[in-house]
């Protein structure tokens, strides 16, 4: 099972701190049952007026074991928490590693709320795998086999009551407690991923969703998801109680009956009197011990369900991969063969790329146009391995893209997709993304360069760059590329919302830089694309027809037919006052 292998790994990797853990539970288990029982023998021999130095030993031996059970309890919580938030931090890096290559397939399946919540809610829960599941069991049969031993060199009759009392509280609770909780399996975990994904949905939508006067309803929905998981909350909460309760009855019988029993073997003469509080603080205590054990089935089950849906997550949406091997470098500028590629995104019925062929030789200028949806932006993240196509073959500088390592065609590669994020922080800090140095005068004169001159690298930038216009998003978005130095540049529209005279500026200080570069420019503008080698018209996923600006407007084809209906649209005054 793969939920199984995770955790159980990641507990081996902390196995030192495990090991000390259980050492130091052990001894304050044990120093805890000592402690009370030396106390109830303390009391009886009192009454007795024994000797001075009885009572000296016997005082001195009940505060020993008060210190040693503070001092191990200590140890034990120190290194079994410190394993814990190891492994939490171990396992939060490794699922977000595993995530990062599978997006963006993995928000076909996942909604943003609820991976939120399983990235937050569902890795804290596993903390609770180690401290409530596989932890107490062990120390529960340790401590309790010592005193076991210890109970039966006074009398077996008690050993045995004690063994009775511990498989009551070790199999009959969980066991009622497992059953009372199978019906609310995962659904707490269910409902909270509801109510995060409720909950995006109107932070994402507020202003659409206020606009056309739906924010009452999202929000009476958004209630009734809180409601529900609070509902369930508390039936959670009230099984976990009735898990403890039933425990402690157990140990209250298990207690009365050792005093009963002792009682009745005190009369019979098959026990001193002396040692019958000892007992019955050594039942109490030990039973204090397997509390944990009436939580454990709820905390298991949790946190095996929080396991399976993280790998769900990573495994559903995992691309199979041939553990690539090559990189791209960086240094050359790329060449692009695409053969006979298909790609159909997941749950869709047509085909986003239709048996598509092209060949893009390294330092070529080559623009992409086509009608809406005609999967433009798709052929991108099959280029930046963000997609794997169905079918075909794609190579970059002759190597097959599934033998190169994802992360060195993004080393390589200066992109500008359709929309881009903007963090909350300066615009110093949006455009350093890369984290490479860049100094103050690199960044202002790329500022200026994408027509951006008047703005300081110290200004304000909102989260997902609310106060920025779209225009200064796609101007920032190309000067982050231009910071980079990749060797092949993949532009999808990254000046749509510019007018023309600005983006004719930007255009040319782009052009400058990746003169000797590969360019594959996504537009819907027909306009200033005579500067390419190569235009590429694409229709339903499929290329309908390629060549150079001047061949295709000789042809009289699909692409002169747009660029005449662009031209009637614009007017030809518009036109002529493009050109200038
Ligand atoms: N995440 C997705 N899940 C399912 N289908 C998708 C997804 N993204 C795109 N598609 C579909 O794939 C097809 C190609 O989309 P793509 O975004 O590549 O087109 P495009 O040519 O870039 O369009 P535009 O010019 O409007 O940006 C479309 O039919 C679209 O509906």
């Amino acid at each position: 099972m793969n939920e199984w292998a995770i955790l159980s790994k990641a507990m081996i990797r902390e196995r030192k701190d495990i090991i000390l853990s259980i050492l130091g539970g052990f001894i304050a288990g044990l120093a805890g049952v000592a402690l009370f029982a030396a106390s109830g023998y303390l009391i009886s021999q009192s009454v007795f007026a024994p000797p001075l130095y009885t009572l000296i030993v016997l005082t001195s031996l009940v505060k020993l074991l008060g210190i040693l059970r503070a001092a191990s309890r200590y140890g034990e919580r120190l290194y079994s928490h410190r394993a814990t938030f190891s492994m939490l931090s171990r396992l939060r890096t490794s699922f977000f590693a595993k995530l990062i290559p599978l997006s963006p397939g993995i928000w076909n399946k996942n909604r943003s709320g609820d991976l939120l919540a399983r990235i937050v809610g569902d890795v804290e829960s596993l903390q609770h795998y180690f401290l409530r599941v596989a932890y107490p069991p062990v120390i529960v049969v340790t401590v309790f086999l010592a005193t076991m031993l210890f109970t039966a060199s006074f009398s077996l009759w008690i050993a045995c009551l004690l063994v009775l009392g511990m498989l009551a509280t070790t199999w009959i609770v969980p066991g009622i407690a497992l059953l009372v909780r199978r019906k609310m399996q995962g659904r707490v975990r269910q409902q909270r991923a509801l109510l995060s994904t409720e909950l995006t949905e109107v932070l994402y939508g507020f202003r659409d969703l206020k606009v056309y006067g739906q924010l009452s309803r999202r929000e009476q929905q958004l209630q009734q998801a809180s409601v529900a998981l609070a509902a369930d909350q508390q039936r959670a909460a009230g099984q976990l109680l009735l898990g403890q309760s039933m425990h402690a009855f157990i140990t209250f019988l298990v207690s009365w009956g050792v005093l009963a029993l002792g009682a009745y073997l005190i009369m019979d003469g098959a026990l001193a009197g002396v040692f019958l509080a000892m007992l019955v603080m050594a039942t109490l205590t030990v039973f204090e011990e397997a509390t944990a054990m009436a939580t454990l089935p709820a905390y298991k089950q949790d946190s095996e369900y929080a396991a399976q849906r993280l790998t769900e997550t990573v495994l559903d949406s995992a691309i199979p991969s041939l553990n690539p091997s090559c990189l791209l470098s960086a240094d050359l500028a790329v060449s692009i063969d695409l053969s006979g590629v298909s790609f159909q995104h997941e749950g869709e019925r047509r085909l986003a790329i239709k048996d598509f062929t092209l060949q893009i030789p390294s330092g070529s200028k080559t623009a992409i146009v086509g009608p809406s949806g005609s999967g433009k932006s798709t052929l991108i993240e099959l280029l930046l391995k963000l997609r794997t196509p169905t079918a075909g073959e794609m190579r970059l500088n002759g190597v097959p893209v599934r033998e190169i390592e994802e992360t060195s065609i993004w080393a390589a590669t200066n992109v500008v997709f359709q929309q881009s994020h903007f963090f909350r922080g300066t615009i110093r800090d949006n455009l350093l993304l890369n984290e490479k140095e860049n100094s103050d005068e690199q960044l202002l004169d790329i500022l200026a360069k994408v027509q951006l001159p008047n703005t300081s690298l110290t200004d304000a930038v909102y989260e997902k760059g609310e106060n920025l216009s779209d225009g200064e998003k796609q101007r920032l978005a190309m000067a982050r590329a231009m910071l980079r130095r990749g060797r092949l540049w993949l532009l999808d529209e990254p000046t749509s919302s510019l007018d023309y005279v600005t983006e004719q500026r930007v255009l040319k200080h782009l052009y400058e830089q990746a003169a000797e570069d590969t360019l594959l420019l996504i537009c819907h503008r027909l306009t200033g694309l005579e500067v390419m080698d190569r235009i590429v018209v694409m229709e339903q996923g499929k290329v309908v027809e390629t060549g150079s600006y001047s061949e295709l407007m000789e042809q009289k084809g699909y692409f002169y037919h747009m660029k005449q209906i662009e031209l009637q649209l614009i007017g030809e005054g518009g036109e002529q006052w493009h050109s200038q």
